[in-house]
């Protein structure tokens, strides 16, 4: 203690420092002594109070003998010398090898005048590592690829790795729900636990400590992957949407080079490995899937955490892929999050999608010295549109539009990523809209169906009513009309999986006047009027 209420630690070498806090508890840490000491293998900038705060639960390690300052004393924390920091690094050291290989064979290309040559072997020359991990639950994976990431774009060499997350429970960087494909350029802090791997970017200075990375998302409409309720439902969508993310990232590998050496890291959700992920006894759905992920990522590398059987079942299955599969160690110090604390985390994680990174408590605004600059916020915002002007689609819907409403003669097949759309003048879709979060899809005529009858044009009766001085004009639907009449999509399936391009909340479903009022993560016009919606939903409250 030095007399205020500071409390510093002596940290051994390879010694961890960690720490959990509680709901509203912040914290912050200063490094006092010469030898860089990380936090996820991101330096703590010196001379300087680095926040924690929102729940977060991490641990800081000092690779050599250091001194941390701490601004109180957080509610859990303790030390340990037994780390897998060391570990990450010496992965981390195979890695950068062939991102070095990969690098030297572009430009050995380049300087021989060899393009055209076998292109195949080239490019497969010319590609980083594609380095997937596994593990059970609270094992550490998020963490192990948070710190690979910042080991390759702090090793000085310009890196800038794709990073996957393709947990739509604990979405990596964007709401819960979705799944997403970054690749960053500089190392990703760990101030607060909403968005692990990086905060999409907001329109806030540069020159902050901002996990501001630039992110593309897909919605699967879900937190849940398995193989039962809304989960069940997500899981065909999920594996489609695995696919078009591959393709993204095949793209982004054929136009930027940097990206292609720097390779890829991608974080699984636990539900991949459930023994019980399949439809019957000794159904090995959850092998399939790991195939198809390591095919269309073509990943090199599996890094199984903490579970040796798994990893020998991986390396039986993987084995004549070519795929190298290797058992890493479950840090002691990772915590075993609850239901509780991770529902809690996505409703931040929501949050901070559309208000920004959570404002810095004030205890820590008012530290004395340097305080490490948080992103400051988003201007969300709310507006109203007549319902009519957005539609929105269900993939997976268990209800779909009545047989009548298809061409003569034709038999429905249903598939499990077929859509439907909502009608929100449906009793029961009001309460499933009010509070949604929904995910923009662009869409342009090719995505037209081609197999529909035409269309009937639905009449509309305008009204003048005189209300207090007032003309309001109150748009209903004819009389006789089938409000309850869900319609045949006009959009081929393909949209259900594609790219979003932003996420927007249904604050309030306005059924007298027709209207949605929403919220967007800043002004300006919808990109697109065409939107998904799942099971996630958000409720604003206030801190
Ligand atoms: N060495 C450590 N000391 C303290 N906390 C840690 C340590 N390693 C990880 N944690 C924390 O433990 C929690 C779980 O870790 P992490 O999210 O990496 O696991 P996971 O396997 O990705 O979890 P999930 O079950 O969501 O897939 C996180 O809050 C993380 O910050």
């Amino acid at each position: 203690m030095n007399g205020s209420t500071t409390v510093t630690y002596d940290l051994e070498a390879g010694m961890e420092w960690r720490f959990e806090l509680e709901q509203g508890e912040a914290i912050a840490v200063r490094v006092t002594s010469e030898e860089p000491i990380y936090i996820n293998y991101q330096e703590i900038p010196p001379n300087t109070w680095y926040p924690l705060y929102g729940d977060l639960r991490a641990a800081i390690w000092s690779p050599s003998p250091g001194q941390i300052e701490v601004s109180s004393a957080p509610s859990t924390a303790y030390t340990s010398l037994s780390s897998t920091f060391p570990f990450i690094l010496s992965v981390h050291l195979a890695l950068e090898r062939r991102r070095i290989l990969a690098k030297r064979n572009i430009n050995a290309r380049i300087d021989y005048g060899q393009d055209g040559q076998d292109e195949k072997v080239l490019s497969e020359q010319e590609r980083g590592p594609r380095v997937m991990v596994l593990g059970p639950a609270n094992s550490g994976k998020s963490t192990m690829i948070k710190g690979l990431l910042n080991l390759a774009v702090g090793s000085g060499m310009g890196w800038s790795p794709g990073v996957i997350g393709l947990d739509p429970g604990t979405s990596n960087h964007l709401v819960p729900g979705s799944v997403s494909l970054s690749s960053p350029t500089q190392a990703v802090p760990t101030h607060h636990p909403s968005h692990p791997l990086g905060s999409p970017p907001t329109t806030a200075a540069a020159m902050t400590l901002a996990s501001d990375v630039p992110t593309l998302g897909w919605f699967v409409g879900s937190s849940e992957m398995n193989t039962s309720g809304m989960g069940k439902m997500c899981f065909p969508l999920w594996r489609n949407v695995v696919d078009s993310m591959a393709a993204s990232w095949r793209l982004r590998c054929q136009t930027d080079e940097i990206v292609r050496t720097s390779g890829l890291l991608i974080d699984t959700p636990t539900a991949l490995i459930q023994p019980t992920l399949g439809a019957g006894k000794g159904d090995k759905t959850r092998h399939g899937l790991v195939l198809q992920i390591a095919a269309a990522f073509e990943v090199d590398v599996v890094i199984v955490i903490g579970h040796e059987k798994l990893t020998i079942e991986m390396q039986k299955l993987l084995s004549g892929y070519g795929v190298s599969v290797i058992s890493a160690p479950k840090s002691s110090g990772v915590v075993d999050l609850d239901d509780l604390y991770r529902s809690r985390i996505r409703a931040q994680q929501i949050k901070t999608y559309f208000y920004g990174e959570p404002a810095l408590p004030p205890t820590l605004i008012n530290l004395p010295g340097r305080v490490a600059a948080v992103e400051t916020g988003l201007h969300p915002y709310s507006f109203t549109i007549p319902w009519d002007e957005l539609e929105i689609y269900r993939v997976g819907e268990e209800s779909a539009a009545p047989s009548s409403a298809l061409p003569i003669g034709k038999q429905r097949i249903l598939s499990a990523t077929r859509l439907t759309r909502v009608n929100p003048a449906a009793s029961p879709n009001i309460h499933r809209l009010q509070n949604a979060i929904l995910g923009l899809v662009m869409v342009s005529d090719e995505d037209k169906r081609t197999d529909l009858p035409p269309r009937k044009v639905k009449e509309v009766k305008k009204e003048e009513t005189k209300q207090e001085g007032d003309v309001k004009e109150e748009v209903k639907a004819e009389e006789g009309d089938d409000d309850e009449e869900e319609e045949e999509p006009i959009w081929k399936e393909e949209i259900g999986w594609r790219e979003v391009c932003g996420f927007l909340t249904i604050t309030k479903v306005d059924t007298a006047k027709r209207k949605f009022e929403l919220l967007t993560p800043s002004p300006g016009k919808l990109p697109s009027r065409v939107a998904l919606v799942g099971s996630v939903e958000w409720i604003e409250v206030d801190d």
